[in-house]
């Protein structure tokens, strides 16, 4: 069993901040582990408290390891001397009774001399055993007299390889070649294998006893066989291949050994450059290979690092998050910090998280959300689907926590990573029976890119959820986490992962705990005092309160009576009102409220902010609005200001078969989303226009306006406003409404394939040979047999030569005998004359065919 840092944080009265700068102080976690809800495996655990113990003198009453209540509290200087880069001295401040004071040099120039005396090199102060998984890269300890650094772990995750001597260390992570960079062979301590520590305990057993043994990451096989790294950007290194695109990969050749350093995803024609090939040369190796990309496809890693090896390039792949990627984040928030707006920086205060909850359909994000709130919002929702981004707010704690209930259908990709751009906080649902899905991944990459971009501000955490039914499997989405590069904690990664269940209730206290550590770790805060801004979460038109808005405040406090613009909107703060529909005076940061007192519906996502007065905001936004026209008249943009009849005579030049659609929605979100769906949907026989997109009821001027350009009239989520239906009846107007955004998908495929000529499908219902003919009137008749289902009169037909057909009719006569028939079936012979053909030959085959009409497909 482990224990999270922050539990042994709170055993030694220790901020977790400061225990974990201390355990990495000792080597006891990974130098880049970042959370205090990070693990600690039992070993380091025990490890630690016979530290603490040793730390005592031999007089002490207790050992700390084994009355944990008892523990002398631990304070942390340690963690800022350590930062400012003066050697840490541990324990150094309040220092409690019977805790000796020892400084980081103390410590280990007395383990050296005590090597030293036993004639054999000094072990490490705290040398730990190897770790379960290999941790990732460990810089350098700070400062010479800082706790000697661990020989670097070398081994692959979850293999307990034994330990060899120190490798040469590359000059950053190389993701390719060296996928566990080592860190710079410490001088005072030699490798573990030759100088054990007298405290160090037994060896951890091999990850491979886990019930699941995690398979390696996707591309070792490819690490394995790479030769030695290079070092990334190493001194002399010549591009050799400048690119301006900033994601186009670069070659650097040292000696003889050439890199291509890119970063993924791997294209093939930027790739082939590199390679200095052509990019059908390396479409066709590929093919060779049994892999078939175009131009502009992706390639797996493992395959680009051996297309390169043949080629004679080592390729190093800087995945997201690598530690160079990472540094160079920390380095600009660094800067950013360096010239801080003193009077901010004064007035930052703690504010709750925004936290956003992804993942696929019904794996059950609402009911997680419902449970955290206790209301039942799943319930009252059409089709079981989410449709809009609300914002709730709770207390778990006495902490606030803001979340965003963002949907999961497909179709609402843009409000959902709208949604996941303004939260700190990311809950990647994951059904444990289900596992990653498509829509899983699609969320976890918009996580991952905010996480990117603020890598310092931004937390994901997994909530396996569905753990209570029947083909739960947590192992397997540990695994799949493993695979995309999020490993869970317990499996040697950095991803918090948290078991739940929705429905059950169970889990949901340790995910808010989850939160709350990982919003402390974040360090959220701001500027109450500063004028408010933020963002807009969700607008609608409500009938009686006028546009309104969900708005997220950033920075600052919203009051009412402020006057604040958005876009070409702004709004005099009428009322605001909370979640719970209660009427507020003013919103401090991360507090979601809904505003009314709007000009227009602001766009889902845009920001607003808070100017002087209603005056100015009422300018801006005018100001705006003029330079939006500006822009739409020039480029002729958008269909909104396009007059409808000139937009309709385009459309009727055209030859193509057009379903023209007026779409009225609820919400801005919705409209984004139907159109998102509409514009998905492919066809080369009929195109889809939407003539016209709003908010609000379909109003009589929507009827009007589809009745002059035979268009349809689409509500979603919306109703119809008085005296619609008749006028609709009367102009001959569709209108079709929907609550569900799949059948509205499906019911306007169906209206486009309506608009089409029906395919012809052709049914043969027999045939007859023709054994003899016999001359009538000016022609002749075929003398037949029937000799397959049966010949009917006015039917299609064909006649067949051999493989020829020789001619296409009517079967105009059928006679049984000298009696005119309807049908003749098998067996029976027949006389048929096909419209005015005279050319029968005995031999020939008539073949009677049906034709059916059905409704051709797009
Ligand atoms: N057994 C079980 N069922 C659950 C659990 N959580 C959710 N469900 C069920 O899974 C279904 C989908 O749940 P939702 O909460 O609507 O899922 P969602 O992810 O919000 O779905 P969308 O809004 O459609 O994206 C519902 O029938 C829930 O009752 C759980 O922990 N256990």
């Amino acid at each position: 069993m482990s224990i999270r840092i922050h539990e042994l944080a709170k055993r030694h009265n220790m901020e977790g901040k400061d225990m974990l700068t201390l355990l990495k102080e000792l080597n006891f976690v990974a130098a880049d582990t970042k959370s205090v809800s990070s693990t600690v495996s039992k070993i380091y655990e025990e490890e630690f408290e016979k530290y603490i113990a040793a730390k005592k003198p031999a007089s002490a009453p207790a050992p700390v390891a084994e009355t944990p209540a008892a523990a002398a509290p631990v304070e942390s200087a340690v963690a800022d001397q350590v930062s400012s880069g003066v050697a840490p001295a541990v324990f150094t401040t309040k220092q409690p009774a019977g805790i000796m004071v020892k400084s980081a040099q103390d410590i280990v120039r007395e383990k050296e001399e005590a090597a030293a005396k036993q004639n054999k090199p000094a072990p490490s102060v705290m040398v730990p055993p190897v770790r379960p998984a290999s941790p990732p890269p460990r810089p350098p300890m700070p400062g010479p007299t800082s706790f000697a650094p661990r020989p670097a772990p070398t081994s692959p995750p979850f293999v307990s390889a034994p330990i060899s001597a120190p490798k040469p260390a590359p000059s950053a992570p190389a993701a390719v070649s060296a996928p566990r960079p080592v860190s710079p062979p410490a001088a005072v301590v030699p490798p573990r294998s030759s100088a054990p520590s007298p405290i160090a305990p037994p060896p951890i057993p091999a990850r491979s006893a886990s019930p699941v043994t995690p398979p390696p990451f996707p591309s070792s096989p490819a690490f394995a066989s790479a030769p030695k790294p290079l070092p990334v950007s190493a001194p002399g290194a010549v591009p050799a291949i400048p690119s301006s695109a900033t994601n186009a990969p670069i070659v650097t050749v040292q000696g003889d050994v050439k890199t291509i350093h890119l970063k993924p995803p791997i294209i093939v024609r930027d790739f082939a450059p590199a390679l200095g090939l052509k990019p059908f040369k390396l479409i066709s190796e590929l093919m060779e290979m049994g892999i078939f990309a175009s131009m502009n496809q992706n390639i797996d890693e493992t395959v680009a690092v051996k297309v390169a090896e043949k080629h004679g390039f080592l390729l190093e792949i800087k995945h997201r998050g690598d530690a160079s990627t990472q540094q160079a984040a920390k380095e600009k928030q660094a800067k950013a910090k360096a010239n801080p707006d003193e009077e901010e920086v004064k007035n930052l205060v703690s504010r709750p998280p925004v936290i956003c909850i992804l993942g696929h359909v019904d794996h059950g994000k609402t009911s997680l959300l419902d449970t955290i709130r206790k209301a039942n919002v799943a319930s009252g929702e059409a089709g079981g689907i989410t449709q809009h981004i609300g914002a709730y707010q709770i207390e778990f704690k006495g902490k606030k926590l803001t979340f965003l209930d963002t949907p999961g259908h497909a179709a609402f990709t843009k409000m959902r990573s709208r949604g996941a751009s303004v939260t700190d906080v990311a809950i990647l649902v994951v059904a444990a029976d289900d596992g990653f899905m498509p829509q899983t991944d699609e969320a976890l990459k918009i996580a991952l890119g905010v996480k990117e971009q603020q890598p310092e501000k931004f937390a994901l955490i997994v909530a396996v959820n569905k753990m209570d039914v029947k083909g739960a499997n947590l192992d397997q989405v540990k695994n799949q986490m493993q695979q995309r590069n999020i490993a869970p904690e317990d499996w040697g990664g950095e991803t918090v992962t948290v078991p739940v269940s929705a429905i059950k209730g169970t889990g949901i206290d340790e995910l808010l705990e989850m939160i709350i550590l990982q919003s402390e770790v974040l360090e959220l805060k701001a500027n109450p005092k500063a004028e408010a801004s933020g963002a807009i979460i969700e607008s609608q038109i409500d009938v009686g309160r006028g546009p309104l808005a969900t708005v997220i405040v950033q920075r600052g406090t919203l009051r009412v009576g402020d006057a604040i613009v958005c876009g070409a909107q702004w709004a005099r703060v009428r009322a605001m009102f909370d979640d719970q529909g209660k009427n507020l005076k003013e919103a401090p940061p991360a507090t979601p409220v809904r505003v009314i007192g709007w000009s227009g519906a602001p766009d889902s996502g845009a920001s607003f902010k808070v100017v002087k007065n209603a005056r100015d905001a009422e300018k801006m936004a005018e100001e705006e609005e003029h330079r939006l026209k500006k822009i739409t008249t020039t480029s002729d943009a958008a269909p909104k200001q396009i007059s409808v009849e000139s937009l309709f005579a385009n459309i009727a030049a055209t030859q193509q078969k057009t379903l023209k659609v007026i779409l009225k929605t609820d919400v801005f979100g919705s409209s984004e989303a139907v159109r998102h769906v509409l514009e998905g949907i492919k066809s080369t026989k009929v195109s889809l226009e939407v003539v016209s997109s709003d908010v609000g009821l379909v109003s009589k001027n929507d009827v009007l306006m589809a009745g002059t350009g035979g268009a349809i009239v689409i509500g979603f989520n919306t109703k119809l406003e008085n005296g619609v239906t008749p006028l609709a009846k009367h102009h001959n107007v569709r209108i079709e409404t929907f609550g569900i955004i799949y059948e509205l998908a499906d019911k306007v495929k169906e209206m486009m394939a309506d608009l089409l000529d029906p395919d012809l499908k052709e049914i043969k219902l027999g045939a007859a040979e023709i054994r003899a003919t016999f001359p009538q009137g000016k022609g002749f008749v075929a003398g037949c047999l029937v000799t397959e289902g049966k010949i009917t009169r006015n039917n299609s037909a064909r006649l067949r030569r051999g493989k020829e057909i020789v001619y296409e009719g009517k079967i105009s006569t059928l006679k049984r005998f000298k009696d005119d028939a309807n049908e003749v079936r098998a067996g029976l012979e027949c006389g048929i004359k096909l419209d005015d053909f005279n050319g029968y030959q005995t031999g020939d085959i008539i073949e009677c065919l049906e034709i059916q009409k059905v409704r051709a497909s797009l």
